[in-house]
């Protein structure tokens, strides 16, 4: 049976074609190549430290399969720089069409808003996104272990590394965490969404936590509530987490990612003091 996911990603191909058209492969590469070099997310996210401070992703989205309209985002720069000043370490910036009314625009926008690395959220298939995503300036890609097989995360993850940046190695099970674990992805999130079925378990976290790989930046994805859900993840383990709704849908977003920085850190320091 067809799953969310593989509807979301027949439609990306169907878009991503269209753009080859446009712009053709050499051209992205070339606009890629020309670009100054990538921001260093991984640092950014705490990478090869001991975790001591939570580390936020915040994303600008607007509209999601599971919820429909999330946020009339009119100046996504303008919200990208309020994360940015609230204490955020990196902006995922979604830019799927159909399902998330994202575009190459609010990447475009974001970059020239923030001095902190940006993520492009997307359904990554193939290496032309990746070379897109640098060509836009983009300093991270998504790379989603359950759309992707061995050799093309293999080879996607490769490029990525060959263009300076980063990949969030997104998982959502023990046996992807491992196909993670081995092609050395540094960054490595679990999202608590299947994405098959768009069911929502923090606790998937808790269960998964243990498992990802210890030199990796550990990220918890998604089902953000308020506080609260920060300080459980990062009570777990998290060195980071992404957030969305929560934040797009808050009136203050200056306020709100501080509030999930403060809650992020007094967890960490209270599981700090446990061990
Ligand atoms: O809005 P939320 O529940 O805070 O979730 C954010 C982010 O984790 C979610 O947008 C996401 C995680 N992985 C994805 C893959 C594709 C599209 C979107 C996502």
């Amino acid at each position: 049976m067809a799953t969310v996911l593989d509807d979301i990603i027949v439609g990306v191909r169907e878009d991503l074609a269209d753009r080859v058209r446009l712009v053709p492969a050499a051209e992205v590469e070339a606009a890629a190549a020309a670009r100054p070099a990538a921001l260093d997310a991984w640092a950014a996210l705490g990478g090869g430290a001991p975790v001591r401070d939570l580390r936020i992703i915040a994303e600008v989205k607007r509209k999601s399969p599971s919820k429909g309209a999330l946020a009339e985002i009119s100046d996504p720069a303008a919200l990208a720089a309020q994360y940015e000043r609230g204490g955020a370490s990196v902006i995922s910036v979604l830019t799927e069409r159909r399902r998330f009314n994202g575009s190459l625009a609010d990447l475009d926008a974001v970059r020239d808003a923030v001095g902190i690395p940006v993520l492009r959220k997307d359904f990554t298939v193939d290496e032309y996104q990746v070379h897109e995503a640098r060509a836009h300036g983009a300093d991270l890609v998504l790379l989603i272990v359950a759309a992707l097989d061995d050799a093309r995360l293999r080879g996607l993850l490769e490029l990525t590394h060959e263009l300076g940046m980063n990949a969030l190695v997104e998982t959502h099970t023990e046996e992807e965490i491992d196909r993670a674990a081995v092609l050395g992805a540094r960054i490595v999130g679990v999202n608590v969404r299947n994405l098959k079925t768009l069911d929502v378990d923090r606790s998937v976290f808790a269960r998964l936590a243990d498992r990802l790989p210890a030199e990796a930046v550990a990220v918890a994805e998604s089902g953000v509530r308020g506080p609260e859900d920060i300080a459980y993840y990062a009570g777990l383990g998290a060195g980071a987490v992404l957030v969305g709704e929560a934040l797009v849908t808050h009136g203050d977003p200056v306020t709100r990612v501080e509030d999930f920085k403060r809650a992020g850190a007094a967890a960490i320091a209270g599981r700090l003091a446990a061990h």
